[in-house]
């Protein structure tokens, strides 16, 4: 697995990037980290009991937001561009209980019609099994766009 590189992760953007998901700096955020497998891109978070709906159980907003995020890092990695969601529809198959420790998330570009890339993501629980999954659509913008707007700083800037 090859680890992906946050490009905003730069001391000058200190109270300037906030993502809730991806920024290492959002106190209040997932604060996650990517890694690429083939065509696979791999999120992992450990939830802790602050991130509950049930008593025990990872809330479901915190799992549309693992299977979302995957989606928007797919979208710079792979199609090597900046994207927004236009579309999810998230599958709750199984309870995904904090006790069990770290989730994986995987996300996997399955089509690009035009503007709209599909994307499929799943999460798995600390034992591996499937939890949840979404089928993601994401409005794709051109590179330009992307970079002008998006502040996405170009594919070579998630590698080192
Ligand atoms: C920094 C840290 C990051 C950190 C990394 C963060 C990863 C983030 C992952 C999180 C993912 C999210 O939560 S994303 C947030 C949730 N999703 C959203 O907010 C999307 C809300 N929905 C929308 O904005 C809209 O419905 C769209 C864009 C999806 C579709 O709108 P639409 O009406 O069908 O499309 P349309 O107007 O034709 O195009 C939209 C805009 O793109 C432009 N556009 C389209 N094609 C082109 C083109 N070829 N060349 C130039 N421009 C174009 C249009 O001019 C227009 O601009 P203009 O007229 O607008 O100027």
């Amino acid at each position: 697995m090859k680890k992906i590189r946050n490009p905003w992760k730069e001391p000058k953007n200190i109270g300037e990037y906030n993502c809730f998901a991806c920024s290492p700096y959002n106190s209040s955020g997932l604060q996650l980290e990517f890694w690429e497998n083939h065509d696979e891109l791999i999120t992992k978070w450990n939830p802790e009991r602050s991130y509950e709906g049930w008593i025990g159980v990872l809330h479901g907003g915190i799992q549309a937001t693992l299977l979302d995020e995957i989606g928007g890092w797919l979208v710079m990695v792979k199609l090597k561009t900046a994207g927004v969601t236009s579309n999810m529809q998230v599958s709750y198959l199984k309870p995904v209980k904090v006790s069990k420790g770290e989730v994986t998330v995987k996300g996997k570009l399955e089509s690009v019609e035009g503007r709209i890339a599909k994307i499929s993501a799943s999460l798995y629980d600390g034992d591996g099994e499937e939890c949840a999954k979404a089928e993601l659509s994401y409005f794709v913008f051109p590179e330009n766009i992307a970079k002008a707007r998006y502040q996405y700083p170009g594919i070579d800037a998630f590698y080192d």
